[in-house]
Order: C-alpha cells, then structure tokens, then sequence
C-alpha cells in the first residue's frame, strides 16, 4: 500500500528550518477563508498559500478582522497587503461596502492593464459560465474575480471555492494541491459538519480544515499514512471513522494505540487521545478524520 505523509509545515514560519526535515513532502497551498472569526495565525497560512480565495462572507472577515491583527499598521494597507485572489459568492454574507473596496480598484486595473486583463480571463476560459467582475490592482499585480454564483443554493460556498481550486490546477498538479481552510471549525454545528462533508467530497484531494485550536483532515483508506508532528501541534488528537464504521485500524505513536480495532458512532471511536513523539502512524480499511490541537502560535 502506498505511503501518504502528511506535514503541517504551514503552521511554520516559511524560513523555519525543521519545516524541510520533517518529511519529503512538497505541496502547492492555497488558502480559503470562511465566515468565521479569522484564526490569528491567518497571516502565516497566507504566506505559504500561492493562491488565495474567500468563500462568500470570509471576505468581510478579511476586509474587517484581517486590519485587527496588525493593530499597529494602517488598516487599509494591510486591506491592500492582503487582498485575495478571487471571492466565490452566492451573495448572500458579503457586504456591498467590502465588494465596493475591491470593486473600485477595478477602473484602476482596466486603465492599466486591459491586455493582461483579457489575456486571464480567456485563458481560465470562465467568461461563459460564470458572471465576473474584475478587480484589481493587487499589489503584486493579480486581479481579483468576484464571482457571482447565486444560483447555486445544493452546494456550499467552500465546496464551490474547492471545485473553483481544483478547476484552476492542471492535473499534473492536482496531487500536489493542498487546500488549508481558515475559520472552518468552532461555529455552527450545520456548519462545521457541512464543511468536514467537503472532505469526504473530496477525498483525492488534500483539503485541511482549521481552527485556531485544531485542525482536521482526511486519511483516505488507500493509503498508508506517515504523520510528521510540528511542536506547535498537540498534545491532543484524535482518529474518527466517517459515514460508515472502520472495520480495523493500526496506529504508532500514540498514548491509546490501536491495534487491528473496529470503530464506528455507538461504538469506539479515538477521541481525547494523546501524541506520544514526533511521528504517528495509522492504517485502517476506511476513510478516517485525523485530528489535532494546535497550541503556542
Ligand atoms: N459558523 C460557522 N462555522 C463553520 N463554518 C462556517 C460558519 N459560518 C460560515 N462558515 C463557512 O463559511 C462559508 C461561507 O459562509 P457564509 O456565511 O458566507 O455562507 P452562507 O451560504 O451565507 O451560509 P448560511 O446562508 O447557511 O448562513 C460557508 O460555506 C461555511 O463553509
Ligand atoms: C436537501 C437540502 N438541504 C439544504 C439545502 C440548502 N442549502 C444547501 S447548500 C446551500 C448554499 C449555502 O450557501 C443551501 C441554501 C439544499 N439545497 N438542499
């Protein structure tokens, strides 16, 4: 069976030395930002993201919260330092005042860069299918798309924004694509539940559900799994079967090991577990959610 490592080296500073040490692997991140309190660690998983999306609403948590964490700093240079790449919206959460902020900044970009502006849009071949509005500058001199999805009311916001990433990345890179979603957990409980739903939606697809306590992700049943610890991360964890019981699960590094278990809802399931070192392993012969705190960021 095939191994999956998994590092959560985005809870790292970028120039952190333990951050290549710790595993092989090597990811492309991209950040969604949900209608939650933005974690405060949101800067740094900005940083490692290559690309950034809000889903409707988490662009008023940018636009409002984003300013807060900088109290030093004027509000609307942080607005422009930390300007996402595109809003996925039903229109529902967004505020017209925070549309409006990047929608003005649209003249400036058509003035500017009309070319590069057509140049975009043909190449993500999107003008057909969704209604846009460009924005822009960003200061490094990306647009934002604003992207009006309100007919759609079957999926949520974050399973449009990771459809809309997966759209985005060629399929030679798809298996590099590692999706962190910031203020995803410790809300409403529709919520939480609708967003975990994602993973399972998405199993081939690395997707990290966060908090500023914990995260959650997916150890899909086709793989072995090699789980590299950061210091920031524990000493709680816990390993739970997903929409159907597991038969048998094995791990290594954990205070309550399992070994060759059965886990189902109404049965065993490995909640308020304890990491032991550096690396956990687990095998089972179902899809398992893999969670663990995060402390001292
Ligand atoms: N309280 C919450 N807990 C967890 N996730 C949330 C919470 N609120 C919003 N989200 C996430 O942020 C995304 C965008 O939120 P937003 O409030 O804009 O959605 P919405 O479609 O307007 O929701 P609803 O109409 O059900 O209130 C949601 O799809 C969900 O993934
Ligand atoms: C059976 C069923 N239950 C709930 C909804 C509602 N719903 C689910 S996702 C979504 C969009 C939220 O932005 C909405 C309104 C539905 N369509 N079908």
């Amino acid at each position: 069976m095939e191994l999956m490592s998994h590092s959560s080296t985005f809870l790292l500073q970028p120039e952190n030395p333990d951050a290549a040490s710790s595993s092989s692997v090597s990811l492309t991140y991209a950040l969604i930002v949900l209608n939650q309190p933005l974690p405060k660690f949101t800067p740094l998983l900005w940083s490692h993201a290559h690309i950034r999306v809000c889903a409707d609403g988490g662009a008023n948590r940018l636009y409002d919260e984003m300013p807060l964490l900088f109290p030093l700093e004027d509000p609307s240079h942080i607005r422009s330092r930390y300007t996402p790449d595109a809003i996925k919206s039903d229109m529902d959460s967004v505020k017209t005042e925070v549309l409006d902020f990047y929608a003005k900044l649209v003249l400036l970009f058509v003035n500017l860069n009309v070319h590069v502006m057509e140049r975009i849009i043909s190449e993500l071949n999107l003008l057909d299918s969704l209604q846009i509005a460009i924005t822009g500058p960003y200061v490094e001199g990306f647009v934002v798309f604003i992207i009006d999805e309100s007919k759609d009311q079957d999926t949520t916001d974050l399973h449009k924004c990771v459809a809309y990433l997966r759209d985005l990345t060629p399929n030679t890179d798809k298996s590099e694509l590692c999706i962190l979603v910031a203020g995803a957990l410790g809300g409403r409980f529709d919520h939480e539940i609708g967003n975990i739903n994602v993973l399972c939606l998405f199993s081939n697809t690395r997707i990290i559900l966060l908090s500023n306590d914990c995260l959650i992700h997916l150890l899909p049943k086709n793989h072995s799994h090699k789980i590299f610890i950061q210091s920031v991360e524990g000493p709680h964890c816990g390993l739970v079967p997903i929409g159907i019981p597991c038969g048998s699960s094995t791990t290594t590094g954990l205070e309550w090991d399992l070994n060759d278990m059965e886990m189902r809802f109404g049965g065993l399931i490995s909640t308020s577990n304890i990491l032991k070192g550096d690396i956990v392993t687990v095998q089972s012969d179902s899809d398992l959610l893999w969670t663990v705190s995060i402390n001292k960021l």
